[in-house]
């Protein structure tokens, strides 16, 4: 908090409240006052706009903003805050207030977006460190909702991927890193928390070990950097309570199907606007299942033998439907043990939570019958007679529907606990004594309308209205005298008030003993509850998977080491289900890494080229994440990467236009080429003039074509319709266009794909369909006519003795020797590395550059 506002008078709290500001910034500070959290000066300000608060203020000047929360609702105003990006420290009272001396605050817990747990579904804490480097980026992740945590080295694209397909709500960088960029929020920590030295001996003290190499690491490998980071930070920020993270496991590199980070946005995988992939696939009953379904997506496996053991379950259950029933019905309402879990050991879960564990507990043993199939074996928690045994105890102790909160009584069962009981029943005895209490001193003293009553100063006492105070027997001692009655105290009821207030407290502290008795034992469970949530999660997915492949008509499809691509009667998953009951036209699709490794796409807009090009994408992302497919046949030889370049997308936020976006994502993707990988380019250089945009497109395709060693599979959608030349020239580039039937009413889309180009390009006629006005439209005819007329004159872009002959590397013309150096020069640059005018300036050089070769060629 730098100066304060003029005329503001420092009381001791408000000095009291000045300390924990600073010790704390970048923390909105919560100040507990009673029942209330409160925030003062711009964090009143910020919270209230936030939060919709009523801005009130402290002092009578008004210098002081001021705005709150009841305490009890603090989860939820937490919550949002955290969605917000914000960052909480909460200062609550630790001693009891007298009204004589200044309470006593503490800051007792640190909210922050990727260490929160929230108490219902919703934003998950995801925490990551990244530490780049060359050749590797150090990283490590942690999932607070469910503990689990790894750390690894992975090459630069494949680490922004990796970062960016769990989208961490804060990412710890070292601090000061020049000209580094990372999508996501940061937070930069100083350098010597990411230290490896410190991090291993961390590390080796937590699980008790002399080395970490029985967990994947090398001594001093840099992973430990990170994870060593994440450990900190979250000790830091949860008081040390970090029980229940999971033992740190290895990430390691190329496993899996690599999704490039433009697949990730581009492919509308778990949100989407008509849709997305996550949204047909989920059909999981738990809230375990829908969290790991979205970790699936988007890390897709490239193991055919694990695909295969998924799929072995998928169609038992598909084959099966009365075992899909019964499945469904264990799994529906089992609780989100993972997150109960996570919130108990960050000591901000209550008793809903420890009954989340119970009804988890409760409801396992039911997976037991499904042990019969072989298929859902491996997929079934092993049974394990220690954690039954906590299921029964828990179940034998716990109410059935629990408070939110401890100290609101009525947590454990009666009949569980002698003590409790007794206790219990004294203080029930004790409203009956006092209603007895009342009638006998009426009857004694004749005073009708004597009471007997209790407030918070006094406790309990005798009220008698004014015109009976003369009938008060000697021992009644006055204690209060109001308007019209007045109200006193008897030796009795002050023993009464003695017994009932021992018994209050002794009550609260049996409660809370055996709560602890049960939480401790809950808590050293953890490990195994948590594996066997993970069994649960993916029995739920597999399910989910079944469900959708029965009820949509999906088939099983062959993953193996081939490199055979094959689908028959594709469909798009999303698009078919946003279709429905409209028929979608089915398309095959056949790749190799042969003669049929790039398919050139070509047919009017909103012919459905895009369509077929995201769902050969998908179909390949469902089957390796063991789901079956939307199609009649699909074989799919395993790809390791995956390249999409879709559409055109501003990021003009960040200085850069649609075009120059196109270029990175392209070159991207020509520099991150692996083995086995799969590239979608859905128009390419469309953000330029034709004339540069169909040379990229070109060329473009030439390298990829040329690529002998890698032998990417390509699905290539272009308007250029001069590009489908190219087809009779490359080996393995085939032709398809997506079939339109002339009509005397116009166009119509039949959606259907055919292995020849288009025999035109339509953009006019979509036009028309479009509703452009007719004036338009005629101009537009007369002028394409004439722009057709030029090209046969001669005066065509690309001569057809021009252009480039298969065979004939040493002598091409129009790609030489300096288009070659513009395409290194191109493919060499860093755009991450540049600033948006460096950028530009670079894209004006390389377009000179492109301009002098066209210039001579065409000479
Ligand atoms: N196979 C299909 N069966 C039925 N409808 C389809 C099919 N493919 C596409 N469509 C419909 O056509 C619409 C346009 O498809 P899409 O966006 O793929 O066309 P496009 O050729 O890529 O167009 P543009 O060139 O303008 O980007 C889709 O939204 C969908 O409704």
């Amino acid at each position: 908090m730098e100066g304060l506002p003029e005329g503001v008078k420092l009381t001791p709290m408000l000095e009291q409240y000045l300390h924990w500001k600073r010790q704390y910034p970048g923390y909105l500070l919560f100040f507990r006052m009673g029942d209330f959290f409160e925030l003062f000066f711009d964090d009143a300000v910020a919270a209230s706009e936030l939060l919709d608060l009523t801005l009130t203020a402290r002092d009578a000047e008004k210098a002081i903003p001021m705005a709150g929360v009841p305490h009890h609702a603090v989860d939820g105003y937490l919550a949002r805050l955290v969605e917000a990006g914000r960052r909480v420290a909460l200062c609550d009272q630790v001693t009891e207030p007298d009204g004589k001396t200044l309470v006593e605050r503490r800051v007792v817990r640190l909210v922050t977006p990727g260490t929160f747990v929230p108490p219902e579904s919703g934003q998950e804490g995801l925490l990551a460190a990244c530490i780049p480097g060359k050749p590797c980026w150090a990283l490590a992740l942690l999932s607070m909702s469910t503990g689990r945590f790894e750390a690894g080295n992975l090459p630069e694209q494949e680490a922004r991927s990796y970062l960016l397909s769990f989208s961490p709500q804060e990412t710890l960088v070292p601090r000061g890193l020049e000209g580094f960029s990372l999508e996501g929020p940061l937070v930069e920590r100083e350098r010597d928390l990411f230290s490896v030295t410190a991090a291993e001996a961390l590390l080796k003290h937590r699980h008790g070990v002399l080395s970490l190499e029985g967990f994947g690491f090398e001594p001093r490998d840099a992973a430990l950097g990170a994870a060593g980071a994440v450990l900190r930070y979250v000790e830091e920020t949860q008081f040390g309570r970090t029980g229940h993270l999971q033992t740190l496991r290895r990430i390691q590199p190329r496993s899996g199907l690599l999704l490039d980070p433009s697949s990730q946005c581009n492919l509308e995988l778990v949100e989407g606007r008509g849709g997305s992939l996550y949204g047909i696939l989920n059909r999981c009953k738990t809230p375990l299942g829908r969290r790991l379904l979205r970790e699936w997506i988007l890390h897709p496996l490239n193991d055919p033998e694990a695909i295969e053991l998924r799929q072995e379950a998928v169609q038992a259950l598909v084959d099966t439907p009365s075992l899909r029933e019964s499945l469904r019905r264990v799994l529906e309402g089992l609780p989100d043990v993972e997150r109960a879990l996570s919130r108990l050991h960050l000591n901000t879960g209550g008793p809903r939570d420890l009954g989340a564990c119970r009804d988890f507990l409760s409801r396992l043993p039911r997976l037991e019958s499904f042990r019969d199939r072989p298929p859902l074996l491996p997929w079934l928690p092993e049974p394990c007679p220690g954690r039954e045994e906590l299921g029964e105890s828990l179940s034998r102790a716990l109410e059935e529907t629990l408070p939110r909160n401890l100290r609101e009584g009525g947590v454990i069962r009666p009949g569980h606990d002698g003590e409790l009981d007794s206790l219990r029943q004294c203080l029930g005895d004790a409203k009956g004594w006092l209603r007895s209490y009342e009638e006998g001193e009426r009857a004694r003293t004749g005073i009708r309308n004597l009471k007997v009553g209790f407030n918070r100063v006094f406790g309990h006492y005798i009220e008698v209205g004014k015109a009976a105070a003369d009938r008060v027997p000697g021992e009644y001692q006055r204690r209060q005298t109001l308007v019209n009655c007045e109200r006193y105290v008897t030796e009795e009821l002050r023993t009464f008030e003695d017994r009932r207030c021992g018994a209050e407290g002794a009550l609260a502290e049996r409660e809370e003993r055996l709560w602890n008795d049960l939480l401790t034992r809950t808590l050293s469970r953890t490990a195994d509850l948590q594996a066997a949530a993970r069994k649960v999660a993916e029995l739920d997915v597999l399910h989910g998977f079944a469900e959708v492949a029965a009820a949509r008509g999906y088939c099983r499809p062959l993953v193996d080491e081939g490199e055979t691509l094959s689908i028959r009667g594709g469909r798009h998953p999303v698009v078919e289900a946003a279709l429905t009951p409209e028929p979608f036209t089915p398309n095959d699709l056949e790749l190799d890494g042969d003669q049929r490794r790039m398919i050139l796409l070509t047919g009017p807009n909103m012919a459905g080229k895009s369509t077929f090009l995201r769902m050969g994408a998908l179909l390949v992302l469902m089957a390796q994440m063991g789901s079956f497919v939307p199609a009649e046949e699909a074989r799919i030889g395993r790809i390791d990467r995956l390249f999409t370049r879709i559409g055109a997308r501003d990021d003009l936020n960040r200085g850069k236009s649609t075009f120059m976006v196109e270029m990175m994502e392209t070159a991207q993707i020509l520099n991150g080429l692996g083995p086995r990988s799969l590239v979608i380019l859905d128009e390419i250089g469309r953000g330029t003039s034709t004339d540069d945009g169909m040379s990229i497109a070109w060329a473009v395709m030439e390298f990829l074509q040329e690529e002998t060693e890698l032998r990417p599979k390509v699905l290539f959608a272009t308007h250029y319709h001069e590009l489908t030349a190219l087809a009779e020239k490359l080996p393995g580039v085939r032709n398809c266009s997506v079939a339109v039937e002339e009509t005397p009413r116009g166009l119509a889309f039949l959606h259907h794909v055919v292995p020849r180009p288009a025999s035109r390009s339509y953009g006019v006629d979509v036009a028309r369909l479009a509703g452009l006005p007719e004036s338009v439209l005629l101009r537009s005819r007369e002028l394409l006519s004439r722009f057709e007329a030029r090209r046969r004159e001669g005066t065509e872009l690309l001569p057809q003795e021009e252009r480039p002959r298969s065979g004939e590397t040493g002598q091409r013309r129009l790609f030489d020797v300096d288009l070659e150096a513009l395409l290194e020069e191109l493919s060499l640059c860093d755009p991450d590395r540049m600033t948006p005018l460096q950028g530009l300036e670079t894209l004006y050089r390389l377009r000179e550059k492109g301009r002098m070769i066209w210039g001579r060629d065409k000479a």
